[in-house]
């Protein structure tokens, strides 16, 4: 059942040949000094895209295909050049069918002048579905409902967006988009997703298509979004339900885990970048739903 998933999963790819230190405060283990890393059987490296336009605009995004602000692209660009920085090569690379993703993706390849590896896309890598809410500058609607719900909609493990109508002004640009006909049904397309749901489609690509990859020991890439990410780091390192509402990822900070054999992070996330760079962005995603 699950091989034949994952064959079809694969068929479904849209594979194509692309030319393309801090501790994560997050965890207390990850404030630690200057002790060497330990380096695991395998490494892992994600990266949330580079700030988008409607990150820009504080608006909740999900799966509308907003493209990288001018901001994002260069945050993309460092990106790469922290990778060239660390050394850090790839076999291969996964990323998600939004543009903000892929520009992300391309931009950092290129500056790390890495060589052309393959690029497999996939919807299951897709930002969380925002229902509702896509569209809504996240400010306003703190003031119209109140922070505590608006954090509940960004954050909680299982509380679901307000579901996406036929009639949101978002909805036919994303349910017709081209890019999903062969992938979903019209009946299988998210209305909203908790961050639940979102791993629950995340996961089966991690375990099916990425791990035996991992354990083939190729050395893999993966650019997607705030919430699809949190859902793998939330897997990978055992967070609790409650604890995960409490990790913001920043855009275009690369991090990495260091793997061991079966799989399992020797440590916390560790981000290529300055710590205190990324101790504010990641304060500043939190405070994106803030009434202010
Ligand atoms: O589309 C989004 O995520 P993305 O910018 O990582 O693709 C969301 O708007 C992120 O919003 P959140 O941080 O309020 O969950």
């Amino acid at each position: 059942m699950l091989a034949l998933a994952r064959n079809s999963w694969c068929g479904q790819l849209l594979c194509r040949v692309a030319n393309i230190e801090a501790r994560c405060p997050f965890s207390k283990s990850s404030s630690g000094g200057k002790q060497a890393e330990k380096k695991g059987k395998y490494r892992i490296v994600m990266v949330r895209h580079g700030e988008s336009e409607w990150n820009q605009k504080n608006l909740f995004c999900g799966w509308f295909d907003a493209k990288l602000s001018e901001k994002g692209q260069q945050e993309a660009c460092a990106a790469g050049k922290a990778l060239k920085d660390a050394k850090i090569e790839f076999d291969v690379a996964h990323t998600s069918v939004l543009t903000r993703a892929q520009e992300t993706l391309r931009a950092a390849l290129k500056s790390s002048e890495h060589k052309k590896i393959p690029v497999c896309t996939t919807w299951r890598l897709n930002e969380r579905h925002y229902g509702g809410l896509t569209g809504l500058n996240k400010a306003e609607t703190a003031k119209k409902f109140g922070e505590e719900k608006v954090k509940i909609w960004r954050r909680s493990f299982d509380t679901p967006p307000p579901p996406m109508e036929k009639d949101h002004e978002y909805y036919a640009c994303i349910v017709e988009d081209p890019r999903y006909k062969d992938q979903l049904k019209p009946e299988e397309f998210p209305k909203s997703e908790s961050l639940k749901l979102t791993i629950e489609r995340t996961l089966p690509y991690w375990n099916e298509v990425i791990v035996p990859q991992i354990k083939d020991g190729m050395r893999v890439l993966i650019a997607a979004h705030g919430n699809s990410l949190r859902g793998v780091v939330k897997h990978l390192e055992c967070i609790s339900d409650k604890d995960i509402m409490s990790l913001n990822l920043p855009t275009g900070i690369p991090f990495v885990y260091e793997l061991d054999e079966s799989l399992k992070p020797l440590a916390t996330l560790k981000f290529l970048g300055d710590p205190e760079t990324v101790k504010k962005a990641m304060e500043s995603v939190a405070n994106q739903g803030k009434a202010k």
